[in-house]
C-alpha cells in the first residue's frame, strides 16, 4: 500500500479508520472492513483532490467547494462565486491562472460535444502550475481503458488547452509536465474515478433550488475526484453509500451491518435501472462486466 494511502487510513480525527485497501479476487483493489461495522455508521469523509462546477451552474455554486449560492450575499470574483473567504483562498492559485487565459475555444469545443472532464484537466493543470499539487497526484488511481477514437478526441482537447495556456504566456511552467501523454493519462483516470455530485438538500432553500435544478435537468452541481473513495468497487446492491450534504466533501456510510473482512462496495450508477441498462453503462463507462449477485439473478 502506498505511503499516501497508509497516511489517509490512519489520520482520521477519531483514530484509525475501520477500513483497509487490499486486492480483491476479480476487481483490482477494493476497500475492506477491519472490524464489524453497524448499519448507518459513518466510515469516513473525504475532501476532493480535484473538483469542477457543472457548466450550467458555473455562477450558481461555489467555484471551489461546489456549495450552492444562497439567494443573497456571497463573495464573487471575476464572475465566479466563492461561498467563503476560505474557499476563495483555497482557489487563489488555480483561479488566478484560469482567469489569465481566454478559454472560449475550449468552451465551444466542450459545449458542442457535451464534455465536462476537459475542464477538470484544465483545473488540474492550473493547480500544478500554481504549485498546489504535483503533476503525478492522480497516478495512483486506476485509468480507463482507451480506444483509438477516445485518444484522438483527447489529443484534440490537449491541443486546445496547450494553445490557450501558451497564448496566456505559461510556456515555461508547462515545459515541466504538460505533454499529450500527461493529458491522456490524467483524463483516463478522471473518466473512471470522477463522481457526479448531487447535494442532499439541507434546508428549505436548498430543497427549492434542487427541485428547480432537477426540473431543468442539472441536478448535479459538478464533478470531483477523491483519493480514498476511488478505491471502492461497485455493486448494484451496495452495502455502502457516498453522500454529499452541502458541498463536495464526501461522506461514506454503511447501508447495512458489515462483517469484519467484508468488502465495502458502493453503487456507481442509478441502481433503479434494469439489469441490461446497468450492464451497458458499467461496460461502456467503467470497462467491466458486473457480476454482482443482483446482476447474476437478472434483477
Ligand atoms: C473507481 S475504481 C475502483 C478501484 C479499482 N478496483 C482500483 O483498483 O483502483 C473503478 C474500477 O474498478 C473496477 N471495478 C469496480 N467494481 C467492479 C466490479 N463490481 N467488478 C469488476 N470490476 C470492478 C473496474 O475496473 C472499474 O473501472
Amino acid at each position: 500500500m502506498s505511503l499516501l494511502l497508509r497516511r489517509l487510513l490512519s489520520t482520521a480525527a477519531h483514530g484509525p479508520l475501520p477500513i483497509r485497501v487490499a486486492f480483491t479476487d476479480s476487481a483490482g483493489r477494493g476497500v475492506f472492513a477491519t472490524r464489524p461495522i453497524a448499519a448507518g455508521e459513518a466510515l469516513h469523509s473525504a475532501q476532493p483532490l480535484l473538483s469542477h462546477p457543472s457548466r450550467a451552474l458555473l455562477h450558481e455554486v461555489c467555484y471551489s467547494c461546489l456549495r450552492r449560492k444562497p439567494g443573497k450575499g456571497g463573495h464573487s470574483s471575476g464572475g465566479c462565486y466563492f461561498c467563503s473567504d476560505a474557499c476563495r483562498e483555497h482557489a487563489k492559485g488555480f483561479h488566478g491562472i484560469e482567469k489569465n487565459s481566454d478559454w472560449s475555444l475550449l468552451d465551444d469545443h466542450c459545449s458542442l460535444r457535451g464534455l465536462k472532464y476537459p475542464y477538470m484537466v484544465k483545473r488540474l493543470a492550473c493547480m500544478v502550475i500554481s504549485g498546489a499539487v504535483g503533476a503525478d497526484c492522480l497516478d495512483i488511481l486506476q485509468p480507463a481503458r482507451l480506444h483509438q477514437g477516445m485518444i484522438s478526441e483527447m489529443e484534440e482537447e490537449f491541443e486546445l488547452l496547450d494553445s490557450t495556456f501558451r497564448k496566456a504566456g505559461f510556456q515555461e511552467e508547462l515545459a515541466a509536465f504538460f505533454t499529450k501523454q500527461w493529458y491522456i493519462n490524467v483524463l483516463a483516470r478522471i473518466r473512471v474515478n470522477a463522481f457526479r455530485i448531487e447535494l442532499v438538500a439541507s434546508s428549505y432553500e436548498d430543497l427549492l433550488s434542487s427541485a428547480i435544478a432537477s426540473v431543468s435537468c442539472d441536478a448535479s452541481v459538478g464533478n470531483a475526484v477523491y483519493m480514498l473513495p476511488s478505491f471502492y468497487n461497485h455493486d448494484c446492491d451496495p452495502n455502502t453509500h457516498i453522500v454529499w450534504m452541502q458541498n463536495a466533501d464526501a461522506k461514506l456510510k454503511t447501508l447495512r451491518d458489515i462483517d469484519e473482512g467484508e468488502e465495502l462496495r458502493i453503487c456507481y450508477i442509478d441502481a433503479s435501472m434494469d439489469v441490461n441498462a446497468r450492464q451497458k453503462i458499467l461496460a461502456e463507462g467503467f470497462g467491466f462486466e458486473c457480476r454482482c449477485l443482483r446482476c447474476l439473478s437478472g434483477d
